[in-house]
C-alpha cells in the first residue's frame, strides 16, 4: 500500500482521532457478533501502548443524522473495554465542549469511545464544518475502518484533508490481502453476492460481470432478478425501479460468457418470522402472499457444485435471513460448501456474512474474512475507496 500507516509517524503523547468500523450486530441492546471489534483491536493497542491518547468514532446502523437510542455505543464501548482489559470512557456526543473536556482528562494510553457519528446530519454528507470539529479534537487521524473506506463521509474522508492522516493496521491488511488475490486471480473466479442492500451491491454486479467466471445471486437480492424474468415473488424484497437493470446484467452476462446463476427454489414464509409456516417451492411458483426467506435445497446443491470447482471465490451477503434459524439453511450450505473447497481461496466479506461464518462454527476454514462488504465488493471492482485515497502517501 502507498499510504502512510500509523507505523510511519509518532503517536506519544498525542491525541489521536482513529475511525474504526464499530457497525456490528446488535440484538436488544447487546453486541452479538463482535468480529469487527476484535478486528480493530491491533491498532488500539499499538496506538494505546505507544502512548497516544486514542479517540475511537464509529457509525452504527443508518441513524440517518438523527439521535437514534438503539444505536448508541454504550454496548460497544462496554464489550471493547472488556476485549481490551481496560477502561473505555464513552461519551455521548461526537464533538464539542463534552467531548473536549473528556479528551483533556485522557492520560497517554487511554482509550475513549464517541458517540454514533451518524448521529449528525453532517456525518454522512461529508460537512466540512462537522470534519473540521472531528479534527479539533486531534493531532493525527488514523483511519482503521475498512468496512466504510467506500463511504466519502465526515469522519472516513473529510477529516483526513485537516490533519495527519494515516491507515490503521487493519485497513492495510485488507487492502493487501485483497489485492492479491485479485490482481492476477486464480480461475474459475466466483462472485456471490446475497444480503438485502439492493439498491447498493446491483451496480456492483455489473462491474463484476467483468472479472468473474460465475456470478451466484441469492439472498433479498435474487428477487428483484427472479422478478425481473416475469415470475411472480409475493411479498420478497423487491427493488421495483432496478428490475429493468437486472434484466440488462442477465444480457450482459450472457455475452460476456459469465455463468449467472440464481435461485431455482426458495423457502416461502407466510410471515417474516422464525415461527412463520414455511414451505419449498420452485422460483417461478412462490405465492402471492407469501415471502421468499431463504434460497431451496436444490439451489443449495447447485450453487455448491459450483463453488466446489471453482479456484477463487468472493463472497457477499448471505443467501437467507440466516438470523432465524428455520431460514439459515441456505447461508449454512454456502458457508459449509466453502469450508469444504479444499484448493480453492475464499474471501468472506461484510458483516452479516462474517457474522454468519463465525455463528456456524466455520470461520477458521475461510482463507480471508474481510470487515467490509460494500468496501470490499468495490475494491475488488477496481474502484477507488474514498477513505484510502485521503489518507497521506508514503
Ligand atoms: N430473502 C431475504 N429477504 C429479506 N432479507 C434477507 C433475505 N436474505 C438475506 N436477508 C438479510 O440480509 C441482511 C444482510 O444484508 P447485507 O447487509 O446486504 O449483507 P452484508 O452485511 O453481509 O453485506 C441480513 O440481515 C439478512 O437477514
Ligand atoms: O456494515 C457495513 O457495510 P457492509 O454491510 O457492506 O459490510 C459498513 O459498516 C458500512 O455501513 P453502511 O453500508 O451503512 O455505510
Amino acid at each position: 500500500m502507498n499510504k502512510k500507516t500509523v507505523r510511519d509517524i509518532d503517536v506519544k503523547g498525542k491525541r489521536v482521532f482513529c475511525r474504526v468500523d464499530f457497525n456490528v450486530p446488535m440484538q436488544d441492546g447487546r453486541v452479538t457478533d463482535d468480529t469487527r471489534i476484535r478486528a480493530a483491536l491491533p491498532t488500539i493497542q499499538y496506538l494505546s501502548e505507544q502512548g497516544a491518547k486514542v479517540i475511537l468514532a464509529s457509525h452504527l446502523g443508518r441513524p440517518k443524522g438523527k439521535v437514534v437510542e438503539e444505536m448508541r455505543l454504550t454496548a460497544v464501548a462496554e464489550r471493547l473495554s472488556a476485549l481490551l482489559g481496560k477502561k473505555v470512557v464513552k461519551t455521548d456526543e461526537a464533538y464539542g465542549e463534552e467531548v473536549k473536556a473528556a479528551i483533556a482528562a485522557m492520560n497517554e494510553g487511554d482509550v475513549l469511545l464517541l458517540e454514533n457519528v451518524r448521529f449528525y446530519p453532517g456525518e454522512e454528507k461529508n460537512d466540512q464544518e462537522l470534519a473540521q470539529a472531528f479534527a479539533e479534537l486531534a493531532d493525527v487521524y488514523v483511519n482503521d475502518a475498512f468496512g466504510a473506506a467506500h463511504r466519502a463521509h465526515a469522519s472516513t474522508e473529510g477529516i483526513a484533508h485537516y490533519l495527519p492522516a494515516v491507515a490503521g493496521f487493519l485497513m492495510e491488511k485488507e487492502i493487501e490481502v485483497l489485492g492479491k488475490a485479485l490482481s492476477n486471480p486464480e480461475r474459475p473466479f466466483t462472485a456471490i453476492i446475497g444480503g438485502a442492500k439492493v439498491k447498493d451491491k446491483i451496480g456492483v454486479i455489473e462491474n463484476l460481470l467483468d472479472k468473474v467466471d460465475h456470478l451466484i445471486i441469492g439472498g433479498g437480492l435474487a428477487y428483484t432478478f427472479v422478478k425481473a424474468l416475469g415470475h411472480e415473488i409475493g411479498k420478497s424484497l423487491l427493488e421495483e425501479d432496478k428490475i429493468e437493470l437486472a434484466k440488462s446484467f442477465m444480457e450482459k452476462a450472457k455475452e460476456k460468457g459469465v455463468k449467472f446463476y440464481m435461485p431455482v427454489d426458495a423457502v416461502v414464509a407466510d410471515d417474516f418470522s422464525n415461527a412463520a409456516n414455511k414451505k419449498v417451492v420452485s422460483i417461478d411458483n412462490i405465492p402471492s402472499d407469501w415471502e421468499a426467506l431463504d434460497i431451496g435445497p436444490k439451489t443449495r446443491e447447485l450453487y455448491r457444485d459450483v463453488i466446489l470447482q471453482s479456484k477463487l471465490v468472493i463472497w457477499n451477503g448471505p443467501m437467507g435471513v440466516f438470523e432465524m434459524d428455520a431460514f439459515a439453511e441456505g447461508t449454512k450450505a454456502v458457508a459449509q460448501a466453502l469450508a469444504d473447497a479444499k484448493g480453492t481461496y475464499t474471501v468472506i466479506g461484510g458483516g452479516d456474512s462474517a457474522a454468519a461464518v463465525e455463528k456456524f462454527g466455520l470461520a477458521e476454514e475461510m482463507d480471508h474474512i474481510s470487515t467490509g462488504g460494500g468496501a470490499s465488493l468495490e475494491f475488488m471492482e477496481g474502484k477507488q475507496l474514498p477513505g484510502v485515497v485521503a489518507l497521506n502517501d508514503k
